[in-house]
């Protein structure tokens, strides 16, 4: 470090306290709060030291496109952690994988089999079947006057959503995956011991933490494997039945029949190991489930906070809709104030306020300072999106501030998917998904507190973890809309 400081011309930062440097800075719920209130004292770009880790923080679209276009290269690689590396089979594939061959053949893949055009259009219809589900099931709630609770059901449609997509209809094992998913959410923040002192590999066994990750592991694995077992059995089947028909898309192949059909005729490269493909079916899970969830969770909440905004977005998907009693993806498009709103709670409260982590593969300028080698490099896409030189009243919710902007206009200002090479490839995925559900609550039903509370009462108080959500479940009373 000493070696660092003599020859670099490092950004600016708050005094660093032996051993621990500035981990103080960060005690906090609220990180992202936390690092914003530093950029006021230390500018758009400023350095931390977390015990052993060199961090350097960016809070001005400028530099984010600095990192994310001129030098995309040198970040386009990801910091390696404990959770990461025991869970994902040893290092994770597409979310934190390291940049080089092994991650550009993976993200290909995804790209053209599960974010084609062609395959959104398919799970658009899943989406839709989805969609229709949970409006019977909250009928039935709001019919015997119980109260939803949203955040459990907006959780419970994304990861439906997410699996359906990967592995098919009516998966056995889904429920149970999908709670040893979430356990390792808690493991997975970067901030935890073994991850700050990666020297001290020690750590990892005293604090206990590699045993927990290992039970987790064994679990998904397990489960995985029955997963791909049902998976390859059924294949078989297909080829042996000649007359097997292919009835609708809806049946047609998941993201694992793909992936394994590739894998047995050849056409994924030598080294792509079943590991990889089981890490890239965890890759999208992990990076599908909980961020559309919190959005439209926060979504909901800002709407019941906002009683003419709520009034606005019912108007205009119940115009559009006309008494139809299903909503089609067709019907989404004519739904443009809908999709204001989710932007603007992207902007407000995106789910990965520092994006996910980089790590700088060289030494580089940045900004007038020098990033040295290994440098874990955070985005403060919070920070970038609250800001009031970028966004007018940036801390109110305004949906209209959208209104006939060109996004190629803000595309430094609003990244709450990221940029550059490693920006996220379910951006078409998630939007689909999220506008689906959305008109669905909004079309169907009216939507208030319990128990008389007043919008301005809602609770907005945030947790932050692998993703930003709401601390408190967010409960609301539904009534049927009666169709014209
Ligand atoms: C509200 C919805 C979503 C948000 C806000 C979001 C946000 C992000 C962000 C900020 C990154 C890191 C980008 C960077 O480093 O520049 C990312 C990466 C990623 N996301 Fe998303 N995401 C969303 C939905 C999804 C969905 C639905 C999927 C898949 C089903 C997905 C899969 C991924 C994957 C695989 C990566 C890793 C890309 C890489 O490192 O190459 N995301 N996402």
């Amino acid at each position: 470090q000493r070696k660092i400081r003599a020859g670099y011309n490092l950004p600016p930062g708050p005094p660093k306290l032996p051993i621990i440097g500035n981990m103080h800075n960060l005690r906090s719920e609220h990180p992202h709060r936390r690092l914003a209130a530093l950029a006021k004292t230390y500018g758009p770009i400023f350095h931390l030291k977390l015990s052993e880790l060199n961090v350097i923080v960016v809070t001005s679209p400028a530099l984010a496109a600095e990192v994310t276009r001129t030098h995309d290269l040198n970040f386009a690689s990801r910091p390696q952690f404990l959770g990461t590396k025991v869970i994902f089979y040893d290092g994770g594939y597409i979310v934190f994988a390291p940049y080089g061959k092994l991650w550009t053949q993976l993200r290909r893949i995804v790209t053209v089999e599960l974010f084609s055009h062609k395959r959104v259009k398919n799970f658009v219809l899943m989406m839709e079947e989805e969609g229709h589900s949970m409006v019977e099931k909250i009928k039935n709630m709001a019919i015997n006057g119980s109260p939803v609770n949203i955040t459990n059901l907006l959780l419970s449609i994304a990861n439906t959503t997410v699996s359906r997509a990967a592995f098919g209809k009516d998966c056995a094992q889904n429920e149970r995956l999908f709670t040893a998913v979430k356990k390792t959410f808690k493991y997975m923040s970067g901030f935890d011991l073994p991850d700050l002192y990666p020297s001290l590999t020690v750590l990892a066994d005293i604090s206990g933490m590699r045993r927990k990750l290992e039970r987790v592991r064994r679990e998904l694995d397990g489960t995985l494997n029955e997963i791909f077992e049902e998976h390859m059995e059924r294949a078989k089947r297909k080829d042996k039945d000649a007359n097997y028909i292919v009835h609708d898309v809806l049946d047609d192949e998941d993201l694992v029949d793909v992936l394994l059909r590739l894998k047995t005729s050849g056409e994924l490269e030598d080294f792509i190991t079943m590991d990889n493909i089981k890490a890239v079916i965890l890759d999208l899970i992990l990076g599908g489930t909980e961020t559309t969830s919190a959005i439209m969770e926060w979504a909901m909440t800002d709407l019941v906070r906002h009683p003419e905004i709520m009034r606005k977005a019912q108007e205009e998907v119940r115009k559009a809709l006309n008494g139809k009693r299903k909503i089609e993806e067709k019907d989404i498009s004519n739904l443009p104030y809908l999709n204001m709103i989710i932007k603007e709670t992207l902007r407000m409260r995106p789910p990965a306020p520092f994006l996910v982590p980089r790590h700088s593969l060289e030494t580089v300028k940045l900004g007038g300072y020098t990033v040295p080698a290994g440098s874990r490099v955070i985005i403060d896409a919070w920070a970038i999106m609250r800001d009031n030189t970028c966004w007018d009243d940036a801390d109110s919710f305004k949906p209209e501030r959208f209104e006939g902007v060109d996004m190629a206009d803000v595309r430094d200002s609003f990244i709450p998917f990221g940029g550059g090479r490693r920006v996220c490839p379910g951006i078409n995925f998630g939007m689909r998904s999220m506008e689906n559900v959305l008109a669905n609550l909004l079309y169907h039903f009216d939507w208030k507190l319990p128990g008389g509370k007043r919008p301005e009462e809602v609770d907005v108080e945030e947790a932050f973890g692998l993703s930003l959500v709401r601390k408190n479940d967010l409960v609301l009373v539904a009534t049927p809309y009666k169709y014209i």
